[in-house]
């Protein structure tokens, strides 16, 4: 029997922002002090794109062995090509994640990859790739927007405007294709992607069909299946939200776990990690709803680049 689905993972639409501001930062603001998931509907990213985007993935993973595949293996960025087994998100489990990712980092303005060599492949496809990151950076930028207006950070800090400064270029966001394999039996001890909180400052996760993903909402020990809501992208809260709120903004475990319905399916997955410059550091931001005391001085502050260094390099250990 399929487990119940979690109802209360809030749906925002984002064109209230433009007719309904109020309303829009004040569920936004509930939803991320509540569980830190939630739909977007209204995004401005056209289904075409998304689906072309997928396409591109798939072709990828199919058609290239694994020697070809490993010729692209992550670098020092963790940018690159990570094989079956390769990444634990849940660093306490023996077996890695049943997945197969490749991680794409920026591109400068001439479509050619900042950070990494591509596969030929991707290379050829850079003209429709590049353009569909920093789609989706511009749609993290409105959101940091909203979470600016709901914190309330004064004109004379930066106002709405205070965490896109901190991601405007030269950060560590990158887009990472996500390929989940069939298995031949359902096996419990399996898990496509390990819990985990994310380590950056939002991600936009794009499913398709296949679910598997779920959720521990704070305060529980239970697990709540994500739906698959078509159109809908799925935003995420991770852990340098919650640093710069002291915990108000929720940076929850989540998973891809097989079950009974999917694990003799393929799964495929589309996530954009916005990630802070790497010096931007995680202190408490400049807002009456989050309280400074006198011990967070004491307190050694990490910088958004540390923490993400941290956590790869455990999931993934040696690259
Ligand atoms: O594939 C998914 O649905 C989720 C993947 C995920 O949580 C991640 O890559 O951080
Ligand atoms: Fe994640």
């Amino acid at each position: 029997m399929s487990k119940p689905v979690y109802e209360n993972i809030p749906i925002i639409d984002l064109s209230l922002f433009e007719t309904d501001q109020q309303t829009c930062v004040q569920q936004t603001k509930d939803a991320c002090e509540n569980l830190g998931f939630f739909y977007l509907k209204n995004h401005g990213i056209s289904q075409e794109k998304i689906a072309e985007i997928f396409n591109i993935a798939k072709l990828y993973f199919e058609q290239h062995s694994y020697e070809e595949k490993m010729k692209y293996a992550l670098n020092e960025h963790y940018h690159g090509y990570a094989e079956s087994r390769k990444e634990n998100l849940d660093i306490t489990r023996k077996n890695g994640d049943v997945k197969e990712s490749f991680t794409i980092g920026e591109f400068n303005d001439k479509n050619e990859a900042k950070t990494q060599i591509l596969p030929p492949f991707l290379k050829e496809k850079a003209e429709f790739i590049a353009p569909f990151l920093k789609e989706c950076h511009s749609l993290c930028l409105k959101i940091f927007q909203i979470f600016a207006i709901a914190l309330e950070i004064q004109q004379s800090e930066g106002g709405m405007h205070w965490f896109e400064e901190r991601h405007r270029s030269d950060t560590n966001s990158c887009m990472r294709f996500n390929h989940y394999p069939p298995m031949d039996k359902f096996d419990p001890e399996e898990i496509r992607a390990g819990s985990h909180t994310d380590y950056g400052s939002i991600t936009l996760l794009f499913q398709k069909s296949v679910g598997g993903l779920e959720i521990q909402p704070p305060d529980t020990d239970k697990w709540f299946p994500v739906p698959v809501i078509p159109n809908h992208i799925l935003i995420n809260i991770g852990d340098c939200f919650s640093f710069w709120t002291k915990g108000k903004f929720k940076s929850i475990m989540h998973r891809v776990s097989f079950n009974n319905e999917n694990f003799s399916l393929d799964r495929h997955s589309i996530a954009y990690f916005c990630i802070a410059g790497p010096d931007i550091k995680l202190d408490p931001i400049p807002s009456k709803f989050i309280p400074t005391n006198e011990n967070d001085k004491d307190e050694k502050i990490l910088t958004a680049g540390e923490h993400l260094m941290r956590r790869a390099s455990a999931a993934y250990g040696s690259y």
